[in-house]
């Protein structure tokens, strides 16, 4: 009797991977974010990357970091993978919800995913962790009681032919 295969994607390597595939649909030339919202029995719920509102376009609104005028730069326009996720997740409640991102949340996000009920974030990368924003995020998820941590990254390359 044949068994059944062992190398198939855990439940982690499977969302996560989802996050950032998702992340490649972001327009973003220096920072791509994908996110995956999954239910407490592993269902996937919604997804989002980070990029501009609809109606705004990825053409004429600025993708500059820096620059003398604040209204030059993509941070007062894009929309974070977490908050799009959220938004674009039209079932309900995700009340008790896992979220998979692919760098750890921002404070703004923190008070959306807070207030969604959103109870566990598993995340990859946190290279804005020594900035106010994430530090100001970790301390309003202690006081909420959302959990947080990091991925473990198991280096299993995927390889789809699109
Ligand atoms: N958790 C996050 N989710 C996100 O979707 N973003 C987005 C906002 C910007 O489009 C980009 C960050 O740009 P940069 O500052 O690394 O060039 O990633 C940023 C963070 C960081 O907190
Ligand atoms: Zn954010």
């Amino acid at each position: 009797m044949s068994e059944k295969r062992k190398d198939y994607l855990s439940w982690d390597e499977y969302f996560m991977g989802v996050a950032m595939l998702a992340g490649m649909r972001s327009k973003d030339p220096n920072t791509q974010v994908g996110c995956c919202i999954v239910s407490k029995d592993n269902k996937i719920l919604s997804m989002g990357y980070n990029g501009f509102p609809i109606g705004c376009s990825d053409d004429e609104f600025p993708w500059a970091r820096e620059g003398g005028d604040p209204l030059e730069t993509k941070y007062v326009y894009s929309t974070h993978s977490e908050l799009n996720a959220i938004l674009n997740y039209s079932g309900g409640s995700l009340a008790g919800a896992k979220l998979y991102v692919s760098l750890f949340p921002c404070n703004e996000c923190a008070k959306a995913i807070i207030q969604a009920g959103i109870k566990e974030v598993i995340y990859d990368c946190d290279k804005y962790a020594d900035t106010p924003s994430v530090i100001a995020s970790k301390r309003m998820m202690d006081a909420a009681g959302v959990r947080y941590h990091q991925y473990h990254r198991t280096n299993r390359e995927v390889k789809i032919l699109l």
